[in-house]
């Protein structure tokens, strides 16, 4: 019981951070939010490790997220090929993600948010990803984040902190407002190894 309550009260603190935190990325001007994405975008694409990237998995930004068009139309430039998330059709609350190329059919899914028509040939196994790019709204000084509380992230990453896809570097994108010092954990939160934000990145592995 204790145990139950403990965690109860847990998820209503991340809750009412989330709330927090969605707001104050509202709070934004678009014009800062754009030059944020350009900011992350160029510290991205000097990290030394995109030398050896071929597939990067990103995402469609939506809303007052931190805006990934720059981001995904200078991967592509630079011949990365990009895989975006698709909301898996059977699986409840899991995702897969799918290769993009120019001759991709796109329609908006259950939270509005655009992605590729699903097609079996375009997925991509995590197996094949270099670089995935993770949406958060709020992100902490020892790597925990906060998501959008679906936990489709969470459990993209459980089988990367198991050890199963050793290639496989998560990088967070965030606006700087998206910090805190500490978030409340539960225990399926996989902590990300690094989060690039406009003036940073931040790295938390030693
Ligand atoms: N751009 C983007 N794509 C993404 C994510 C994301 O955070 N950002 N996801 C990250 O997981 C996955 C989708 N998960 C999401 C989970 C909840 C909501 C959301 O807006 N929830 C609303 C309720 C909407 C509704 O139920 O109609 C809310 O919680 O207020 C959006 C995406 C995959 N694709
Ligand atoms: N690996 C997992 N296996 C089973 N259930 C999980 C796993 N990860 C998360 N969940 C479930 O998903 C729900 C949402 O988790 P949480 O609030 O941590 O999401 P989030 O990290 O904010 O969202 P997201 O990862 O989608 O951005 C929780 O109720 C949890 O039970």
């Amino acid at each position: 019981m204790k145990r139950q309550f403990s965690q109860n009260n847990s998820s209503t603190e991340r809750q009412q951070l989330r709330k927090q935190l969605l707001a104050a990325r509202q709070q934004v001007s678009v014009a800062e939010r754009q030059q944020g994405g350009q900011a992350i975008a160029r510290q991205l694409l000097a990290l030394p490790e995109m030398q050896r990237t071929r597939t990067v998995g990103s995402y469609y930004s939506v809303r007052a997220e931190l805006p990934t068009g720059d981001i995904n139309e200078k991967l592509q430039q630079q011949g990365h090929q990009l895989a975006l998330p698709v909301l898996h059709p059977v699986v409840k609350n899991h995702l897969l993600l799918l290769a993009i190329s120019d001759a991709t059919g796109w329609h908006s899914n259950a939270y509005g948010i655009p992605e590729p028509q699903l097609d079996c040939r375009h997925i991509v196994p995590l197996a094949h990803v270099d670089i995935l790019l993770v949406p958060l709204v709020g992100f902490d000084l020892i790597g925990n984040r906060l998501g959008m509380g679906g936990g489709f992230y969470d459990r993209t990453l459980a089988g990367w902190r198991a050890g199963h896809f050793p290639q496989l570097q998560p990088i967070g994108l965030a606006l700087d407002c998206q910090r805190v010092e500490r978030l409340p954990i539960a225990p399926w939160d996989v902590p990300l190894p690094r989060v690039i934000t406009p003036t940073k990145i931040w790295d938390f592995r030693s």
